[in-house]
């Protein structure tokens, strides 16, 4: 389903190698300030470029095409569009009868008999995140009172939370000149968002974010608070004292959320982004053409970490989540 939400809801749209992707964004609230240029910070932290990045270099160019009007939000469904440019589909000819290990050609295949798209990733696509992108800068104009911020924690084994760039780039040169690829984990830490966002259950702040989340090509995993440390402490030393009225907590173990409700500290989780599926390392797949295993040897323009440009795309994504949150608990007093 290419849809989320219940009260901010997102549909997606478009493929790598179509004509281009979007967002359709129904529920939005009238009155929010917004304009071409809000969009263009996160839409540079995600944008290709820098080490370890793919080749492929893109406007990213946001074209809006309906809900904003004269500086703000007019109630309307919000339709965002961005052009595909830089498109080279001859790169994946091969991977119909050599699908790439990790990457979405065979599960593709099989579930749409062969007439999925198979330009580049298709709808299967990283790039289809900048439309989550573009979202969650209206998102987080609806959780207005807070800040969400995400940042990379981890490269393969190496802790880079004191890192410099300069530093990070070094492992990621070093990886893509290898024709190889690296994971990360990149952490999210959402703070002055009210207490009382989730419901009980099935639509918890975890279960909401984490459904987003894994929305996000090549996420394996999540983990909230002291998430799967949290089994190394006693209850004594997990439970997070509450210290005021207002709810503080001395600690924060739960990562903000107790009951699958917001509780006023910091929401905080951590995201496992897998090494990119796509590298320049020949590998061994199975050739349907010739019904045997053959060698792979994969071309074209790949992210050598997909960590570092999906940071913004992890923020958006939780704040696309949060403000749905927000819009529903609006309703739950009179
Ligand atoms: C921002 C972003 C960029 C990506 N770039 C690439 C890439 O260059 N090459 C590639 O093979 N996969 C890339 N991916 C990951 C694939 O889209 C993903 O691994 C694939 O769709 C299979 O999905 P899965 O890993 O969730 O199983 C990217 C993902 C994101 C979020
Ligand atoms: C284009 C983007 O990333 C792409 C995500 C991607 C993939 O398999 O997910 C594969 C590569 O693209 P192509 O399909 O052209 O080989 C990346 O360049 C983008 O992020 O805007």
């Amino acid at each position: 389903m290419n849809s989320f939400g219940r009260m901010f809801r997102v549909s997606i749209y478009g493929e790598s190698h179509g004509k281009g992707v979007g967002v359709l964004i129904d529920g939005c609230p009238a009155g929010i300030p917004v304009d071409k240029e809000d969009f263009m910070g996160d839409l540079s932290r995600r944008k290709a470029g820098g080490a370890g990045s793919t080749k492929r270099i893109e406007s990213d160019e946001p074209v809006i095409i309906s809900g904003i009007c004269d500086g703000h939000t007019t109630g309307a469904p919000i339709n965002i569009h961005f052009v595909n440019g830089d498109t080279r589909s001859k790169d994946y000819s091969l991977f119909k009868r050599m699908p790439r290990p990790g990457h979405s050609d065979f599960v593709a295949m099989k579930k749409y008999n062969g007439n999925n798209d198979i330009r580049g990733g298709g709808h299967f696509s990283g790039r289809l995140t900048l439309a989550l992108v573009a979202a969650g800068v209206i998102a987080k104009k609806i959780l207005a009172g807070s800040k969400l911020n995400a940042k990379l924690v981890q490269v393969g084994k190496t802790d880079v939370r004191n890192a410099s760039e300069k530093e990070i780039d070094k492992i990621l040169t070093h990886v893509q000149e290898n024709g190889d690829s690296i994971g990360g984990i990149v952490q999210f830490t959402g703070v002055d968002l009210p207490v009382g966002l989730g419901e009980p259950f099935f639509g918890s702040v975890e279960s909401h974010i984490s459904s987003m989340i894994f929305s996000v090509p090549a996420v394996k995993g999540i983990e909230f608070g002291a998430g799967f440390e949290g089994v190394k402490l006693k209850g004594s030393q997990h439970n997070d004292s509450i210290i005021d009225a207002s709810g503080k907590t001395l600690t924060n173990n739960n990562g903000g959320i107790n009951g699958g409700i917001s509780n006023g500290n910091p929401v905080v989780f951590r995201v496992v982004i897998k090494p990119t599926p796509s590298i320049y390392i020949p590998q061994e797949t199975f050739n349907f053409e010739e019904g045997k295993m053959d060698t792979l040897q994969i071309n074209g323009r790949h992210d050598a970490c997909i960590a570092k440009r999906a940071t913004v795309v992890v923020e958006n994504a939780a704040a696309i989540a949060l403000a749905d949150l927000f819009l529903i608990n609006k309703s739950s007093q009179i």
